[in-house]
């Protein structure tokens, strides 16, 4: 069965929960880090726990959350083999699998998106690498890390 780990702030429990729920739905094992309490939590201790718990090996990829997405995809991005995009509409949600192949991606529980976040979720899902040229960026992309 597919791995997927999650992790949030309390900036965003319920959406992360709907998303759980969803994945679960979908037939992935969730791997849920919380937080499922509205009491405050630093989203930068949120993305290390969800990028080191996704770079023991056996994860599709992680969804990471906070209030915006921002700081919580941000700090995703500073941890070393994480590339996490953060989601804003259906057509970015396939676009950056089929173009970036993203391991992490970010959602914000405090923002009004034009489309329901679960389907941005369904459209990365479901989207496909497309390889070739791609990879080639992206191998540069990583190599930034090193410099
Ligand atoms: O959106 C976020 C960071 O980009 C996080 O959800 C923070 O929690 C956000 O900054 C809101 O923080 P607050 O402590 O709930 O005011």
């Amino acid at each position: 069965m597919a791995k997927v780990v999650v992790a949030n702030d309390h900036g965003a429990v319920e959406l992360a929960a709907k998303m759980v729920n969803h994945l679960k739905e979908r037939g992935y094992e969730v791997v849920y880090l919380g937080t499922d309490k509205n009491e405050s939590v630093d989203y930068p201790d949120k993305a290390k726990e969800a990028c080191c718990e996704y770079l023991k090996g056996g994860y599709e990829f992680g969804i990471v959350l906070c209030g915006t997405g921002i700081g919580i995809s941000i700090s995703a991005n500073k941890i070393k083999g994480i590339r996490c995009s953060l989601l804003t509409d259906c057509y970015s949600a396939e676009m950056t699998k089929r173009h970036n192949n993203p391991n992490f991606i970010a959602f914000g529980g405090r923002v009004e998106y034009k489309d329901d976040p679960i389907k941005m979720l369904d459209s990365f899902i479901d989207a496909k690498f497309e390889g070739g040229r791609h990879q080639i960026r992206i191998d540069k992309m990583m190599a930034l890390e090193n410099l």
